[in-house]
């Protein structure tokens, strides 16, 4: 349309006024629906982008439900009313599972922000809190080991630390090298695992990395491949032993057969503590590592025999085809699936060799560290260095601590600090306890029956 000049003319100053007047009027309403109408036309993008995203999400968990994709964390809080809450943390869902007469299902599905996944670092480093005076030999000097310059150049960084020259100068030519783990402690998560690492660590042949490595189990560092898990290992001489630990690794079930991927005789260590206790350390260990945001009293929806069959279902056929997969759980709750040892052994069993599986009773390593000290060498092929003598307890901390042997460490006394502990000023109702014993009683008969053959009557929290 071509724009024409006109003339208006008005019959006083009163009636133009009162144009100019409905005219700014005209002008602000259509500004006002023009902005609306950009608003309605924003809103609507965002809504079919945020419902097809739901969409795809819903498909994914439906049709393609890869352990994988969900296998990062699940926790949940389960308070006493009859409302239990998951919050996955690795795919965008908030699950409401009403629990009436004792059964749980899933009663709601709805869309919850993204929680990325802390990375956790649990392991504190083996700092001495309690130096003692000691004998230190001094560090020979680097143009002293017998290696080629170049290779003490490549390896400044590892030469930087005192022990590591000694470490060189005992092996005289040899050059140390990163190598794949050959044990991997894989769990129980909260069942004593950093304790047991660090003490290892006071082993001048156990090499270990700090903190964990989450590569079998997280999709992320699983992708970057064998050599990204490689290069995370310490530099290692021929006659020591390397080790890692994610306590991660053992509820879930695809890591065993990846770790034979690795190299099918590596030797696993397993430390086991009561399944009750643990779910409980668990639980309150969700809270605050993963911000799990509602905190409650530990309990458990029921322990029917259904829900015990539908676990261990989940369990055995969690690589069936699609179509056959069975998810009762579909987000499986850790808090206590952690808590099914036989379940976790027999998966590791299936890829891995049992003969090369060490099962340690976590009561142990609270009551006589040393002892625990002492099947580890064994295991590992070491020598019996850590001893009974090795530990002391501590009246305030309530666990025993280690003071490591003189002659091979120049390291003072060294307790687990910080987080560790956390469980021992809680306390759970004792009906909530016997419900979720109930849970684990068949599994624990299993363990025994089948794994470990200890009467694990002790597990009496
Ligand atoms: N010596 C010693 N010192 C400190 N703590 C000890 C020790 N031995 C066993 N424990 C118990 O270990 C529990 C933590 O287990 P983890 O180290 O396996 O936890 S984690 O999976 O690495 O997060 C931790 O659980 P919480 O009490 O819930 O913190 C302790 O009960």
């Amino acid at each position: 349309m071509k724009s024409q000049l006109v003339a208006i003319r008005y019959h006083d100053k009163e009636q133009r006024r009162a144009i100019r007047r409905s005219s700014r009027v005209i002008s602000g309403v259509s500004k006002i629906i023009r902005i609306m109408v950009a608003l309605s036309v924003g809103v609507l993008c965002f809504v079919f982008k945020e419902s097809r995203l739901h969409r795809l999400q819903r498909r994914t968990l439906k049709d393609d439900y890869n352990y994988e994709s969900v296998g990062y964390y699940e926790y949940g809080y389960v308070s006493n009313t009859n409302l239990q809450k998951i919050q996955t943390t690795s795919v965008p869902l908030l699950l409401t599972r009403r629990i009436e007469n004792g059964e749980f299902s899933i009663a709601h599905q709805n869309k919850l922000e993204f929680v990325p996944e802390t990375q956790e670092t649990t392991t504190t480093s083996p700092v001495a809190n309690n130096s003692s005076p000691l004998t230190v030999t001094t560090s020979p000097e680097m143009n002293g080991l017998a290696i080629p310059e170049e290779m003490k150049k490549k390896l400044s960084e590892f030469y930087k630390i005192g022990g590591n020259r000694r470490r060189q100068v005992a092996h005289g030519t040899e050059i140390p090298k990163k190598r794949f783990p050959q044990v991997i402690i894989v769990g129980a998560k909260k069942c004593g695992t950093s304790a047991l690492k660090i003490f290892m660590n006071y082993h001048p042949k156990l090499r270990d990395t700090p903190g964990e490595k989450h590569f079998f189990n997280r999709p992320t560092n699983w992708k970057m491949g064998f050599d990204w898990y490689l290069n995370q290992m310490p530099y290692s001489y021929s006659d020591e032993v390397t080790y890692e630990k994610t306590p991660d690794y053992f509820d879930r079930p695809f890591v065993p057969e990846r770790m034979a991927q690795m190299n099918d005789s590596v030797k696993i260590i397993s430390i086991m503590c009561d399944p009750v206790h643990r779910a409980y350390s668990h639980f309150l260990h969700a809270g605050v590592v993963q911000k799990t945001k509602e905190k409650g009293e530990l309990s458990m929806p029921g322990c029917s025999e259904e829900i015990r069959h539908h676990v261990k279902d989940y369990y055995s056929r969690w690589d069936a085809p699609l179509s056959e997969r069975v998810y009762p759980l579909r987000i499986p709750d850790v808090l206590l699936t952690g808590g099914l040892y036989p379940l976790h052994i027999a998966q590791y069993a299936r890829y891995l060799k049992l003969e090369n599986m060490l099962f340690l009773d976590a009561s142990e390593l609270t009551e006589n560290p040393g002892k625990v000290m002492r099947k580890v060498a064994k295991f590992t092929g070491v020598e019996e260095l850590i001893t009974e003598e090795n530990f002391y307890f501590d009246e305030e901390k309530g666990f025993y601590c280690m003071r490591p042997p003189r002659e091979v460490s120049e390291r003072g006394d060294f307790c687990l600090a910080g987080d560790k502990g956390r469980s021992k000023n809680h306390t759970v109702d004792d009906k909530t306890k016997e419900l979720v014993r109930k849970f684990y009683a068949p599994f624990n008969q299993e363990l025994t029956e089948k794994y470990t053959h200890q009467n694990n009557d002790h597990w009496k929290w």
